[in-house]
């Protein structure tokens, strides 16, 4: 195994080349009018390492929403604040193999939240972020993880307002049959606080350094919810085709609609991407095809290589 600070500039490019190809695979998101309007070729990496090196490439200065990468964030939040026992009443942590927002999932699972990755259980938890009110809740969680991982998120309020436009009833669906079962106290707070953390907004630089928060020993995150985040991320962070690049890349990996992709590579850094082109899960296609070939070329597989 290589390792990812041996990786050199000429490599990175050759990488960034072959990925940039897969994006004509894949479509940008059109349900959410703001997201619809970018460029599916836009393609950029940030690699952090531990050690500090930083190896960045592409349109490295596209600003883009979270969008689903946040949810291992408000599940780091709330496990650092609350602890496994609390959480874990709230949200399960099996695997899905449906899509990311499956009402007949959560009916078939009566309710209960199969785990954190997908929007029934980001809703969920999104509704326990402390704060009076869901823009409260949103600076929040924004500061404590600029603060924590030394990033500049920032809430894209153009992007929050084409959210609301969209005003998804799957999203509001999924609400209430939460709110039925127990698990939501206030629906319109919930979904609102919600769609705020998911238009938190930043670089790849600002990504890959949230990846790194939760790649190595810090102190200002526990290992143990580390741990349990990055656990999440590889079963359950790429929805149904989680297993498929469990196998594949085998780092724990969240992707997101509006085209971010964050891999971890546990103890020695983080990997993020952005492309807008996503595949019918949801997940980006050139970003994947880059994680897998730098995985793959490097050995960063958790499982060895
Ligand atoms: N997978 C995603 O990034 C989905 C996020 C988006 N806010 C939604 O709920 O549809």
């Amino acid at each position: 195994m290589r390792g990812l600070e041996t990786l050199t500039t000429t490599e990175l490019s050759a990488w960034v080349q072959q990925a940039r190809t897969f994006a004509r695979k894949g479509k940008v998101i059109d349900r959410i009018p703001q997201l619809a309007l970018a460029d599916a070729n836009l393609f950029a990496v940030c690699v952090l390492c531990a050690k500090g090196s930083v190896y960045s490439e592409g349109e490295t200065s596209c600003i883009f929403p979270l969008m689903s990468a946040v949810k291992p964030f408000s599940l780091l939040y709330l496990l650092q604040h609350l602890g496994t026992e609390t959480v874990f009443q709230w949200v399960g942590v099996e695997p899905s193999d449906v899509a990311f927002n499956s009402l007949e999932q959560l009916v078939k699972d009566r309710g209960r939240p199969r785990n954190p990755m997908i929007n029934s259980g980001a809703i969920t938890l999104a509704d326990k972020l402390p704060g009076k009110s869901a823009s409260d809740r949103s600076q929040h969680l924004c500061q404590w993880l600029n603060q924590r991982a030394g990033c500049q998120l920032e809430l894209d309020e153009v992007m929050l307002a084409s959210v609301r436009l969209v005003n998804s009833q799957v999203n509001r669906d999924i609400a209430r049959y939460l709110a039925q079962a127990g698990y939501l106290e206030d629906i319109e707070k919930a979904i609102d606080t919600y769609e705020q953390i998911c238009c938190l907004s930043g670089t790849v630089e600002d990504l890959a350094r949230l990846g790194l928060l939760l790649a190595c020993e810090n102190g200002r995150v526990a290992t143990q919810y580390r741990r349990y985040v990055n656990a999440l991320m590889l079963t359950c962070g790429l929805y149904e085709a989680s297993p498929q690049y469990a196998l594949q890349i085998g780092l724990p990996i969240k992707s997101g609609v509006g085209g971010a992709l964050l891999a971890v590579v546990p103890g020695r850094g983080a990997i993020a991407c952005y492309s807008p082109a996503l595949d019918n899960a949801g997940n980006p296609v050139a970003a994947l095809a880059f994680v897998e070939a730098i995985s793959q070329d490097l050995g960063l597989s958790i499982f060895g290589n």
